[in-house]
């Protein structure tokens, strides 16, 4: 029957499985006998006639008849309660046991059966130092027990009975909430390893005898139970009752002293016994069982402190606290300031155990929910934001899903990534106090709701190096093996009540005492489930238990079907101050919270399993781990930032190479520039030389033209500027050859204007041979001046050609340098290259009003010429005879007088027009001379000189 509590008043009648010391609880405290050493082979140092009356193994004791309800039963319960044992001494080397085996220690089993493939229980894994085993075992032995005096053969609660193990392997609720993280902050947590600290203590004040304890592996423990017990647990870690264990605290009497319910009651913590020796009676045995003078990191340490290494270790871990209001569910789940609880402690080595593992590294998450009137309230997010009639507003509703990966969940649930212990220490303070509370009959600060804080571990193994060997080696970044991912679910459970005068207190109470209902039924029929499971394993198993009939069993689901290590803290109170209805219910409440806890330790089953660890986003952990989700946005991150530092270095190239180009373009287009400036430098060069060159023809011509007009004392130089006149004169198609004599004609006019020397040049032979000629040709000279001017008119037109050649190139030269500077070279008009320009240009200006004035000089000479001609003709009119022979008589006597200072010349012709002067020949030597001045003074002037303006004449030169 499931709804009673199994109290076999001498359960240990049935053949003990062997040896079972339970979890390895220490306490400071002396007492007469440990149980678990007195399971121990050692336990024949025990030699205590007190204690071997309650608690004898009783594969060592005599049987004794006094099994009787569960004497079927007991025969699968591993362990026999102390009290179960005959009374009387216990053989010498037997030992005492504890009733509620929670297989401690793996030893192989003497029921081989029991062993077979059964994991050994992660809780029972660590074990005590061989020390403070010693310690324990010795001191049990050697201290009479202070509670042996009062025991009495009673009905014992035990949890032993023996189930197959169950298939049930759900997926674990607690691993469900990864979807609804709503991360405060982010980032791994990677604390250095100092020196190991294991205080157990939030303020660092707690040091709690399991700190003592050195936690070993499975594979350790189980050598180590070797050596330290005989016994066999194997038959524990089978049914998984190794992972299940259930503590009973009994809370103070604060009321006057009611030495009635007092002396009832016998908590024995050393025994793990409770014996109630009113009606009903009997002796409820457990994992744990501390009395009034236990504090709370005594009992952190009995209850929790296992378990939650376990957790880090990858193993989800659940603890709750049940009780009646007021017991101290509470009070042992938080603490005090000065007395931490549970919560805080566990919190305290949750980082104790991350700074002792240097070689993996953690991230934390905690969520805290509380379940009010079957309603669920996410109590981080924030304070509930009140509407109208001051009324609380309607908050998103916080749902439980479920599915095959990750379980049952509840969702949005906020989550947050905490850090540091007083930071995670914050975060739960503040969802406490947003937790419900009120004042009832039986608590002034009486919890309303159940408090779930759920506090979800994921660790990877650290990659040697760090960072940087990451990066060198991606592969091996992944390789030590993903990241696990186990869930540490601590709750506090609303007291169940008695009905309350206030109508919400009712309402409240109702929904609690529901809830505590549905959960006990649940516990209750996983016995009749596995009862059935046991005769026939079944698919279907689980169905008919009632976990969704309430959201508290139904959140406790995973853990309450095996997935989960479970630690259930019971508190009571036996004292009971005030009436006798009050302390009769009071005692009513106390055994139901015993007998619930007896059906818990009998019925739960656990066979959690370390959490895998998962690769990448694959599996079920690596869907959810926030490390591997981290890892991976950091891989990504990091690729990002490679691909951006490529992405800049071949922009920062293709810019570079844009700039290069610009530049050989802009390269390019200056040299051209440069070089069409050059070209027009040379162009303007060019039509300067041109230019000059032509000028310098010109004036050259002049000269020649000067001489062979003025210059006549050599054969030689006559003949040349004949020439040269001559081609002068025939490149205008005016003259003949017949020039020469007018030539000698010129020649001789210069004669008056220097000396006499003429009259003696010998005219002879140029008369005989070319006078009738010379003077047939030109008769009167007329002919003569007729070709200088018309010599000079070609002269002209070559000067106006040459002018407007010249004005055509400097308009050239002006329109270019005009293009440039608008171009926007201006800022280099300064520059030599340009004063070199402007110069030439202001150099031909110069030089075209040069050539204009020679221009008008040769105007004034045609005009002079003209004139001069007009005046011969007009002398000719006037009284000559115009015969060639006097002409040339009058030439020769001329010649004698004013020409003896020159050489004769037999070609001269000086002496041809020397003699006396006619007015026609003064006349023609006016004109010629004032011919050859101005002529004389154009070249002087070109040429620089200023010998015309001294009076020099040219044919001075050539002598
Ligand atoms: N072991 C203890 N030692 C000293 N004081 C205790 C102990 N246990 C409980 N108390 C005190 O008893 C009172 C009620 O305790 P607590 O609120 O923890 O009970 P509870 O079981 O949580 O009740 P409820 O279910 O109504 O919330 C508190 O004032 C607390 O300090």
């Amino acid at each position: 029957m499931t709804a009673t509590l199994p109290r076999p008043p001498r359960p240990s009648i049935a053949p003990p499985t062997g040896p079972l010391p339970s979890l390895p609880v220490p306490k400071s405290r002396s007492s007469n006998v440990s149980p678990a050493s007195a399971r121990t082979s050692s336990a024949s140092l025990l030699p205590s006639p007190a204690t071997s009356i309650r608690a004898v193994s009783s594969s060592a004791l005599p049987q004794r008849p006094i099994a009787k309800s569960h004497a079927n039963s007991a025969s699968n319960v591993p362990t026999l309660s102390a009290d179960n044992s005959p009374a009387g001494p216990l053989p010498p080397g037997k030992s005492l046991r504890k009733t509620i085996s929670i297989g401690a220690f793996p030893q192989p089993p003497r029921h081989v059966g029991r062993t077979a493939s059964h994991p050994p229980s992660p809780l029972s894994a660590v074990t005590p130092s061989n020390d403070t085993l010693n310690q324990r075992i010795s001191s049990g032995s050697q201290v009479p027990s202070r509670e042996s005096s009062l025991r009495k053969p009673g009905r014992v609660s035990t949890g032993g009975r023996m189930l197959a193990k169950s298939p049930l392997t759900p997926p674990s609720f607690f691993n469900g909430s990864g979807e609804s993280v709503a991360a405060a902050n982010s980032g791994h947590l990677s604390l250095p390893s100092p020196p190991q600290s294991r205080n157990s203590s939030a303020q660092g004040s707690y040091a709690t005898s399991a700190t003592t304890f050195e936690d070993v592996g499975d594979e350790e423990a189980r050598g180590r139970s070797d050596n330290k017990t005989n016994t066999d647990r194997h038959s524990t870690h089978k049914d998984g009752k190794g992972n299940v264990l259930v503590s009973v605290r009994v809370r103070p009497d604060v009321g006057a002293g009611d030495g009635k319910q007092e002396l009832e009651w016998d908590v024995n913590g050393k025994r793990s016994l409770i014996s109630y020796k009113g009606k009903e009676g009997g002796d409820y045995i457990y994992d744990n069982v501390f009395d009034t003078q236990d504090n709370n990191a005594r009992v952190y340490d009995g209850a929790a402190k296992r378990l939650v290494r376990r957790v880090m270790e990858g193993y989800h871990g659940t603890v709750f606290a049940y009780g009646m209001t007021g017991t101290g569910k509470t009070f042992s789940m938080q603490g005090t300031a000065t007395n931490p609880g549970v919560i805080p402690l566990a919190i305290t080595d949750i980082f104790s155990y991350i700074r002792e593992t240097p070689h993996r590294e953690f991230l934390l998450r905690v969520s805290y929910l509380e379940i009010y009137n079957e309603r669920i309230h996410d109590l981080l997010a924030g304070p509930i934001a009140t509407g109208l009639n001051n009324q609380p507003t309607q908050q998103e509703e916080i749902k439980l899903r479920e599915d095959s990966k990750r379980g049952v969940y509840a969702t949005p649930l906020k989550e947050e990534i905490v850090q540091s212990p007083t930071q995670l220490l914050r975060v739960i303070a503040r969802g406490d106090n947003a937790r419900r509370v009120a004042g009832t009959q039986f608590n002034a600060r009486s919890s309303r709701s159940h408090a779930v804080v759920q506090i979800v571990v994921e660790s990877r193994e650290r990659v040697p190096g760090g960072a940087a060997s990451m990066k060198e080696n991606k592969r091996v970044a992944m390789a030590p093996g993903g990241v696990r991912v186990s869930t540490l679910s601590l709750i506090d459970l609303a007291g169940s009540e008695k009905a309350a005068d206030n109508k919400e207190r009712r309402t409240e109470g109702s929904h609690i005492n529901k809830s505590l209902l549905t959960l006990g039924t649940v516990i209750a029929r996983l016995s009749s489930d596995k009862e059935k499971e046991k005769d026939k394993p079944s698919k279907d198993q689980g169905k008919h238990l009632p976990y969704r009939d309430s959201k508290l069993t139904r959140l406790l689901q995973p853990a309450l079907s095996g997935n989960s290590l479970v630690s259930i803290l019971c508190t009571i109170q036996t004292g009971s101050s005030g009436s006798v209805a009050a302390a009769h219910s009071h005692t009513g409440e106390t055994l139901n919270t015993l007998k619930f806890a007896s059906r818990a330790k009998n019925n739960i089953i656990s066979h959690a399993k370390k959490a895998d660890e998962s690769l990448g986003a694959g599996g079920d952990a690596g869907s959810r781990a926030l490390l591997d989700r981290y890892r991976i946005e950091i891989q990504e991150l990091r690729k990002q930032l490679e691909e951006q530092n490529k992405a800049k270095d071949t922009n920062s190239t293709k810019e570079e190479e844009k700039e290069r180009e610009k530049d050989e373009e802009e390269e390019k287009a200056r040299e051209l520039e440069e070089r069409h400036r050059h070209e027009e430098q040379m162009l303007e060069m060019q039509l300067a030389r041109t230019a000059l060159k032509e000028r310098i023809e010109h004036l050259n011509r002049l000269i020649l033209s000067s001489k062979s007009l003025g210059v006549n004392a050599t054969n030689r130089s006559f003949s040349s500027m004949s020439m040269q006149h001559r081609g002068s004169v025939l490149s205008n198609g005016d003259f003949r050859p017949s020039s020469i004599r007018s030539s000698t004609s010129h020649a001789t006019l210069e004669v008056p204007g220097n000396t006499g020397s003429q009259a003696t040049f010998p005219s002879v032979p140029l008369e005989g041979s070319d006078e009738g000629d010379s003077l047939g040709e030109n008769g009167d000279g007329t002919a003569s001046q007729s070709a200088q001017i018309h010599a000079l008119q070609s002269d002209l037109a070559d000067r106006n050609r040459y002018i407007a050649t010249l004005e055509k190139r400097l308009l050239q030269a002006r329109r270019s340098s005009h293009s440039r500077v608008s171009m926007g070279i201006s800022q280099k008009i300064g520059s030599s290259e340009d004063g070199g320009l402007i110069a030439i240009v202001a150099e031909k200006d110069a030089e075209i009003s040069n050539l204009r004035a020679q221009l008008d000089d040769k105007e004034k000479m045609i005009s002079a010429l003209t004139s001069a001609g007009k005046k011969r003709e007009t002398a000719n009119e006037v009284g000559s005879d115009g015969s060639p022979g006097s002409r040339r008589t009058s030439h020769q006597r001329s010649e004698g007088s004013t020409s003896s200072a020159k050489p004769k010349s037999p070609i001269s012709p000086v002496g041809f027009l020397s003699g006396p002067k006619t007015e026609r020949e003064l006349a023609d030597i006016t004109l010629t001379r004032m011919l050859d001045e101005m002529i004389s003074g154009r070249v002087n002037n070109a040429s620089g000189s200023r010998r015309v303006s001294e009076g020099l004449p040219v044919v001075s030169e050539d002598r």
